[in-house]
């Protein structure tokens, strides 16, 4: 039974809205994996030899050589013993075995040498293999479509591979555990049907019962490790709020602690549990492979004593195959040991192989036309969106334009759509129904990436680069060569900047050594010179202002105002006096563009736009 059907303990997350279990992913059968076995592997041979050509060669020449020592080694020991049971005198036969025990001495050094450096050669390609598997994996997660992030089967599937970002490694380990242990076990099976052809056979099947275990057992492991990726990725999210500093101060003030322990605790015990339960199947798995593997081996014992018995072989042939059937338990077993590392591997390696499949479907679609001089002409046209996850579209049917030079305001109450439309704007979203042109190049030819160069985006979730003052402005224009005092001056976050004790190269990160942190208003700041510093023809400032004392908001507007002489802007913000002076206002309401004009012409039209602002000014002018 599959350990994710359980109910633990009364501790119940099936029903939990952010839990996910993939059956389908778990369900992988045995001969559906050793089906795909040989593509994994060459899929992971092609990723070693990428990684380093050197280490690949010597790691799989000496695994070989070192088996075909093996090989030699045994058939030089059966040279050894035939010549030590001969009827001449002890001294001729100890003379005669001399250089065959030289063959046997050399080969066991040698298949020593070759194992070491073997060992030597994988484990450099240890590092190298986990560090390129790690930067694709960065790579193609930073590559995919924004909306992927909205998207929880996208989490589950970067946390998966984030814990078995090792099965590249693995796997290449257990091939190599196979290959070395088939070769020795090619070798041993020749001498052993030479000796007696019933032999074989039999060790073969004293090889099932562990085989089963083993199998059975990783088989056991994949499904938990896959099987508690969403709680576990819901306890780092518990454990990182708890132990990290953004959530310390709210953790206080809302008195949350207990709670959080309490389900920090919950779906720790529910993760410990389902695990405990496979570690138990597993054991016991275990036991029963022990079991039946020493009845069979017994069973082995047994037929070669009869053998014996019975004068089907001489003395010395029965001590080589005693030699020949230990020689054969250890290659084997490290066979088998390969196999069953391979299988398990193969499952986290799918995983991998899955997520890099998925990123690449998933990855940004763009087209190559750069965008034209006039990218800011903008035109939106009949736009549908839905996140993945929403019922309903949280933009229908909107159109808008934007022309050079323009300042264009989107307005509307929470959750309207303002922050979506700007970011199908910006490039960030595709529309999923209707056209976005730049220029006159639709969002389906233009390279959204250099678009992208061309657009600043002052987003409403600015993130906090835990980097230095100057780094925090001048990210993604590093190496423009620009100097910063303009931006710092128009954006009024000089004054920030004069205050920090090693100004520009203060770090704004107090968890970091050296570093300190802002208020809201002063982020803010450094947010708007970060988008002024960009210096791109669009720009897009959502909500700009929020954090702003009334002075730096006024000095805000006033030097997006002079921006925008020179450039076009598309502003979002519930400060309506804001927008008097823009070009043309977009009204959202529910997804959809209710109204549209100038201020003067929305005021007069006395609907949604009109209410607002008189509702805001009334509210002035009463305090006032
Ligand atoms: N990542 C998301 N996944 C699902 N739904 C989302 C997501 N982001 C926003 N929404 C929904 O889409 C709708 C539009 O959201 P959007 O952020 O564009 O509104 P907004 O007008 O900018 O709101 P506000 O004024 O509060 O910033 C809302 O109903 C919101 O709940």
């Amino acid at each position: 039974m599959c350990v994710a059907d359980d109910v633990l303990d009364g501790i119940e997350l099936n029903e939990q809205p952010w839990f996910r279990h993939d059956a389908e992913v778990t369900a992988t059968g045995l001969l559906a994996m050793i089906g795909r076995l040989p593509v994994l592997v060459r899929e992971c041979l092609v990723v070693s030899w990428r990684t380093s050509r050197l280490d690949s060669m010597v790691s799989f020449g000496s695994t070989v050589l070192s088996a075909l020592c093996t090989a030699f080694g045994l058939l030089a020991t059966t040279d050894v013993l035939s010549r030590l049971f001969s009827s001449v005198p002890t001294a001729e036969r100890l003379v005669a075995a001399l250089p065959a025990i030289g063959a046997v001495v050399g080969a066991m050094v040698l298949r020593s040498a070759f194992s070491e450096v073997g060992s030597w050669a994988r484990a450099r390609l240890d590092p190298l293999l986990s560090q390129a598997v790690d930067e694709e994996v960065v790579a193609l997660t930073t590559r995919v479509e924004l909306a992927a992030f909205d998207d929880p089967d996208f989490h589950d599937q970067v946390q998966r591979v984030s814990m078995t970002s090792r099965g590249p490694t693995m796997l290449l380990w257990a091939v190599h555990a196979t290959i070395s242990g088939f070769t020795g076990l090619l070798a041993i099976s020749g001498a052993l049907g030479v000796l007696h052809p019933v032999l074989l056979p039999l060790i073969l099947l004293a090889a099932v019962p562990s085989t089963w275990a083993s199998i059975r057992s990783a088989r056991v492991g994949y499904r938990t490790s896959t099987g508690v990726a969403a709680a576990r990725r819901r306890r780092n999210v518990l454990d990182n709020l708890m132990t990290q500093r953004p959530a310390a101060a709210e953790i206080r003030s809302y008195t949350m602690r207990s709670h959080l322990l309490a389900e920090f605790g919950r779906i720790y015990r529910w993760i410990t549990a389902y695990e405990l339960r496979a570690v138990r199947k597993q054991q016991l798995t275990g036991i029963w492979g022990d079991v039946f593997g020493g009845l069979a081996t017994g069973l082995v014992y047994t037929a070669l004593g009869l053998l014996l018995w019975s004068g089907q072989v001489e003395l010395a042939v029965a001590a080589t195959a005693v030699l020949a059937i230990q020689r054969a338990g250890s290659a084997t077993g490290q066979a088998l040991h390969g196999v069953n590392q391979a299988y398990e591997a193969g499952l986290f390696y799918e995983d991998y192989l899955r997520f890099r499949a998925e990123a690449g479907d998933r990855a940004e679609a763009t087209g190559h036309r750069a965008p034209p001089a006039d990218a800011d002409r903008i035109v939106v046209e009949d736009v549908t969106f839905a996140y993945p996850t929403a019922d309903e579209p949280a933009l229908s049917g909107v159109s808008v334009r934007v022309s050079p030079g323009e300042v264009v305001a989107l307005v509307g109450g929470n959750g309207s759509g303002k922050t979506t439309l700007a970011k199908i704007i910006s490039g960030l979203y595709l529309p999923g129904q209707g056209t976005v042109t730049w220029g006159g190049v639709s969002h389906q030819d233009i390279d959204r990436a250099r678009l992208r160069e061309r657009i600043a985006v002052i987003a409403q979730d600015f993130t906090h680069w835990p980097f230095t003052a100057g780094q925090n402005i001048a990210i993604g224009r590093h190496d423009s060569g620009r100097s910063l005092e303009e931006a710092l001056a128009a954006s009024g976050a000089s004054d920030v900047v004069t205050r920090l004790a090693h100004g520009l190269d203060t770090m704004l990160d107090p968890s970091y050594r050296g570093g300190t942190d802002l208020s809201g208003g002063q982020w803010q700041r450094i947010a708007v010179a970060r988008g002024l510093y960009r210096d791109a023809p669009l720009l897009v400032c959502d909500e700009p202002t929020a954090a702003l004392d009334a002075r730096s908001e006024h000095a805000i507007f006033e030097t997006i105002r002079r921006h925008a002489a020179q450039r076009t802007v598309l502003m979002i913000t519930h400060r309506l006096a804001s927008v008097r002076w823009a070009d043309r206002i977009y009204v959202l309401e529910n997804g959809k563009v209710a109204e549209e004009g100038t201020h003067a012409s929305l005021m007069a039209r006395k609907g949604i736009y009109a209410e607002m602002f008189t509702l805001q000014s009334r509210a002035y002018t009463e305090e006032g």
